[in-house]
């Protein structure tokens, strides 16, 4: 996997630290609060695991499973909603943990769903920001690194379902999705 990476941009030791970073902050704002933290299936699943233990905070942990680029680099534009959480959201402090905030489709998608159904509050946590490929607003509470606007992997983040277990995050070298 090494190989298809064209520039390393942040490398394990760094994302480590800075999981720890904002699992502090994040410890304090929902001290005695019992958020539900929310996983966006799959991006987040790595970054999820790594900053909730971070928390020591009474929480709850939830996932809900939601697509839009079907693996490839460019958004479809449609977010599908593939799997619902399981838990109510009325009247509860939602966190939403993302890998990554792109065109902000995605999450433009998941706060207004949960809107509706009466959430107390909604914030999010994103490891990853893309500001350069935003079509829609969305504001990240907390971001923990900010990306160019490049296709990345790694940490979670995928092309065709690859590349999610790398350690760490790097651009991709264009020639593995030239062409397809
Ligand atoms: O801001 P956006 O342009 O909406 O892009 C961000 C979303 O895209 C990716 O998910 P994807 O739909 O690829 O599913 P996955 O998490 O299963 O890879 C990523 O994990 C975010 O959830
Ligand atoms: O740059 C990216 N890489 C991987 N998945 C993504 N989903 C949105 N943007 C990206
Ligand atoms: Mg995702």
């Amino acid at each position: 996997m090494n190989n298809d990476i064209l520039k390393t941009l942040y490398s394990q030791q760094q994302i480590q630290k800075r999981c720890q970073q904002l699992g502090h902050t994040l410890d304090k704002v929902y001290r005695g609060k019992r958020p539900l933290v929310i996983g966006v299936l799959k991006g987040a699943v790595i970054f999820m695991t790594d900053i909730i233990r971070n928390m020591d905070t009474y929480m709850q942990m939830d996932f809900i499973d939601v697509s839009s680029y079907n693996g490839g680099t460019k958004s479809s534009g449609h977010v599908k909603l593939q799997k619902d959480i399981d838990t109510s959201v009325k009247g509860r402090n939602v966190l939403f943990i993302e890998d990554i905030i792109d065109t902000g489709r995605t999450l433009d998608f998941l706060q207004k769903l949960l809107r509706g159904r009466g959430a107390k509050s909604i914030r999010i946590c994103t490891l990853f920001d893309k500001p350069a490929g935003r079509l829609v607003d969305v504001k990240p509470n907390w971001v923990g690194f900010k990306v160019p606007n490049e296709f990345v992997v790694g940490y979670g983040m995928d092309y065709e379902g690859y590349y999610r277990n790398l350690p760490y995050v790097g651009i991709l070298k264009p020639k593995i999705y030239e062409n397809k």
